[in-house]
């Protein structure tokens, strides 16, 4: 482990009960040295119930994870699913694994869910799996002052993800023989409305739930939000204010933040107005700027991670996980946001599939630019000893946890419960646990390994648990 900043210290643990986390930890440690043997096996921040204590602000509860295709999300859905389950949150759930995607989100998706005043509902905390953005229908679910957020990836490398994962799902891919040919010429493949399409173009843009500038819209059947009985209402909110602000105009769909001071005024939509791609594009950015408190950044992981920690008043333990959804043999090559170490060819398709997915290179650069922003004002150093900090409690427990330290390939994967689902034409990583673990480490190592799926069914088995019908009691009569 890194060596412990003062500055990092005392945001992650709180001024205040430093010298009393410290003298705990000190006596805890003593105590194991004591005791010695089987417990310097065990994973040390096993105890994530002492942390609340010494934190300086109340650690947020109230979630909402847009969970982007191809960009990492299934890594943070596992730390959402382990966080959630070890606090006892309530999840809203979809009644399968996504909401009526790629249908916009509703409400009536989430299984329990009653209409507001509909019964005796419990609130959810968190929602976080895959469904295209529809705010209106997620205030429906979750409270306004939820903490928002999301994670984008650069479209080059997320091409070649959705390439292979949605081969056999994306018409226009499905003709193509190859990830190159196709971006040598998309529209020789692409039909936009065509199922499955929206796999092979701006997915990200898709996911967020924005419209399309005219010009991309289908001539005929399409997805998109004008035609779509379904169609996206893009709130305009107060630059800042998050999701909380009042949604000042419904039945809109994007609007400058210039305007948004003239409260409930009627400002048309952009279809009515004749702006150029790129005011289009600038005002989707501001509209998912006013809507979302973070958007982490695939590339930089781990930094993400680190804002994230911080910004939901978490510990960084509690951010700490393996990587999920992983394909294999996949070169690494198109991962990387330089170009530098890449081939002439790579560099080309690089280039290509960000024009291609021009609307999603948008969203990377903006959110890429916001992330860097608030690592400045969090502070460059600070964030390096938290990341290493962080890497190395990854690999502590991989160590700890895993076969081999790493990741396995799925057909070595004997156990049900961890093998992740096989889609596409590559194989999905996942994990083998170590046997000889503690029951305490166990629980923990299979929190940490669990793929997305069987994690969301234990939880589904969690908050409704199967109803018991008791037999009646015949000793008694049933009605007086
Ligand atoms: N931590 C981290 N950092 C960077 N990249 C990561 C991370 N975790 C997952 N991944 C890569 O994200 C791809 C899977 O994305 P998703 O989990 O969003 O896919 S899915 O839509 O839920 O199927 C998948 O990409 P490919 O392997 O290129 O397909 C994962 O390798």
């Amino acid at each position: 482990m890194g060596p412990l900043s003062p500055a990092r210290t005392l945001r992650l643990w709180g001024p205040r009960s430093l010298g009393v986390a410290l003298g705990v930890f000190m006596t805890i440690g003593f105590v194991l040295q004591l005791l010695g043997g089987p417990f310097h096996r065990r994973l040390q921040p096993l105890a994530p119930s002492l942390r609340p204590a010494f934190l300086s602000c109340p650690p947020r509860q109230r979630l909402v994870f847009l969970k982007t295709h191809k960009s990492g999300s299934s890594s943070v859905l596992s730390l959402l699913h382990r966080y959630g389950d070890r606090h006892g949150l309530r999840f809203a759930l979809p009644a399968r694994y996504q909401f009526g995607y790629p249908r916009l989100f509703q409400a009536s998706r989430v299984k329990g869910y009653r209409p507001q005043g509909g019964g005796t509902q419990l609130p959810f905390d968190i929602l976080c799996h895959h469904m295209r953005f529809n705010l209106k229908e997620v205030l429906q679910v979750m409270p306004s002052d939820s903490f928002f957020f999301s994670i984008v990836r650069d479209p080059a490398a997320l091409a070649r993800s959705a390439f292979s994962y949605y081969k056999s799902t994306s018409s226009a891919f499905r003709k193509s023989p190859s990830l190159a040919a196709f971006l040598a010429n998309p529209r020789a493949f692409y039909r936009p409305g065509a199922r499955g399409d929206h796999y092979a173009r701006n997915l990200l843009w898709f996911d967020f739930g924005l419209p399309f500038p005219p010009e991309m819209r289908a001539k005929s059947r399409n997805l998109h939000p004008s035609r779509d009985p379904n169609a996206p209402e893009l709130q305009v909110l107060p630059s800042g204010a998050g999701p909380q602000a009042q949604a000042l105009n419904p039945n809109a769909l994007i609007h400058p933040v210039s305007t948004v001071a003239d409260h409930g005024s009627q400002i048309p939509s952009p279809a009515s107005f004749h702006m150029g791609s790129s005011s289009f594009i600038q005002w989707g950015l501001a509209w998912l700027d006013s809507v979302f408190d973070l958007v982490m950044v695939a590339e930089y992981f781990d930094e993400s991670l680190v804002l994230l920690a911080d910004a939901l008043c978490w510990g960084l333990d509690d951010v700490v996980g393996f990587m999920h959804n992983a394909q294999a043999g996949r070169e690494q090559g198109l991962s990387t946001v330089s170009n530098s170490g890449l081939t002439a060819e790579d560099q080309q398709l690089t280039a290509r599939a960000r024009a291609w997915n021009n609307l999603d290179w948008a969203l990377y650069v903006h959110f890429n630019r916001s992330l860097w922003a608030r690592i400045e004002k969090y502070g460059q150093r600070r964030l390096q000893t938290a990341v290493a900090e962080l890497r190395a409690r990854r690999q502590a427990l991989a160590k700890h946890c895993l076969v081999g330290g790493e990741a396995s390939d799925p057909k070595y994967i004997t156990d049900r419960r961890f093998r992740p689902f096989q889609f596409g034409s590559a194989k999905v990583l996942g994990y083998i646990l170590r046997s000889g673990l503690s029951p305490q480490d166990q629980e923990e190592c299979e929190r940490l390994a669990t793929p997305e799926l069987q994690y969301k069914d234990k939880l589904d088995a969690k908050q409704f648990p199967p109803t018991v019908s008791l037999p009646l009691k015949t000793s008694r009569p049933l009605s007086p």
